[in-house]
């Protein structure tokens, strides 16, 4: 299982990634043209079931093992008053996870995926991202590492969650440092919050900014200074899933900026990625352009928790359902094309 030593360790396996299987690809492919249909004609269905052919290894994949995990972190910028839920909610939360009460739990139960949780220190919220770095250097490695030991070995799809009261704050903080854009281009709503509330976040954001923007050099850095616990967790958990080959589906607005560090120095980390859903965060859309990512669905869910994930795997469900369980032109005695 990879391990997150050092930040030098994390930021080299940035560098140094496995790439999908190219022949299974090419055999699903010519799978995918014996079928019986007019080829094409099952759209985005068609590339996502070569997608997952690529990062499984397998000219028909299965979908027997989809792991959700949620991680959850407190923020000590949500005391900056940037949400519209205190940051009790965070553990109050994590524990309604457990009693199978979220959204995520009936999300995940629809699709037929496994559900952990990870809490991080929830009673040690990181520090305010305006003040100072939003964490040690050791604290930062330690959820990097929570992050990529949550990923099942022989899961094959990973929807990583996030639970964190105040967490579209560092979330655009990321983006903006990533990216480039300020506060204004990069802050939104979240949970729902007024416009003095968003009045105060884009202050937040903005005064994080000009505090670290000197020292932002690598991935590790952006995530230590301006990130939280739950979001460097899922960054660890989606470079560690694509050491294993394993392919992420990735959900909202916070999933998605957890993969911009590691996308403003290595844009080829979202190769084994699929965007699940547009959010209703106002940025997700020039999120996901950066990231170069197009989204499965816009159903105007902004929640979190791997929400949206969960919903889009019934998509990739459907799309290796019509793959590897459709007829050949041939097997069912249908006339190709003229
Ligand atoms: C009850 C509740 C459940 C949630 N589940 C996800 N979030 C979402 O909202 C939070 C981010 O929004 P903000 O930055 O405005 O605080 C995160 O916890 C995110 O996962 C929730 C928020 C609440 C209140
Ligand atoms: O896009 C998301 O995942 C999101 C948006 C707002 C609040 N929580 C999550």
């Amino acid at each position: 299982m990879i391990r997150f030593a050092t930040p030098a360790t994390f930021d080299g396996a940035l560098r140094n990634l496995p790439m999908a299987d190219d022949a299974a690809r090419d055999a699903a492919a010519v799978r995918q043209a014996q079928l019986t249909k007019p080829a094409g004609s099952l759209g985005r269905l068609e590339e996502i079931a070569l997608f997952i052919a690529g990062w499984q290894g397998a000219e028909r994949p299965a979908l027997d093992r989809i792991a959700a995990v949620v991680f959850a972190g407190n923020h000590g910028c949500a005391a900056r008053g940037v949400s519209a839920f205190p940051a009790e909610v965070t553990a109050q939360m994590v524990a309604n996870f457990h009693n199978g009460g979220a959204a995520i739990n009936a999300l995940a139960g629809a699709c037929g995926a496994s559900l952990a949780v990870v809490a991080l220190d929830l009673d040690r919220p990181t520090d305010d991202i305006a003040q100072g770095p939003a964490m040690s250097e050791t604290d930062c490695l330690a959820a990097l590492n929570a992050g990529a030991a949550a990923v099942p070995d022989d899961c094959q799809l990973f929807l990583p969650g996030e639970m964190g009261i105040g967490n579209t704050t560092p979330a655009a903080a990321l983006c903006a440092a990533s990216f480039g854009g300020n506060a204004a281009d990069w802050v939104g709503k979240g949970s729902g919050i007024d416009d003095a509330a968003l009045a105060r976040k884009r202050a937040v954001v903005d005064e994080a900014l000009a505090l670290h923007s000197s020292d932002c050099g690598s991935a590790f850095k952006l995530l230590q200074r301006l990130g939280g616990r739950e979001i460097a967790a899922m960054a660890g958990a989606m470079l560690a899933a694509r050491h294993r080959r394993i392919p992420v589906l990735i959900d909202g607005f916070i999933a998605c900026a957890a993969m911009a560090p590691m996308a403003r120095f290595t844009p080829a980390i979202t190769g084994h990625c699929l965007a699940a859903h547009c959010s209703g965060e106002s940025a997700h859309g020039r999120l996901l352009d950066a990231l170069r990512l197009a989204p499965l669905l816009a159903l105007d869910m902004r929640l979190g928790e791997g929400s949206g994930a969960a919903v889009a795997a019934q998509i990739v469900r459907s799309a290796l359902a019509a793959h590897g369980g459709m007829a050949t032109f041939e097997e069912a005695a249908v006339a190709g094309a003229i």
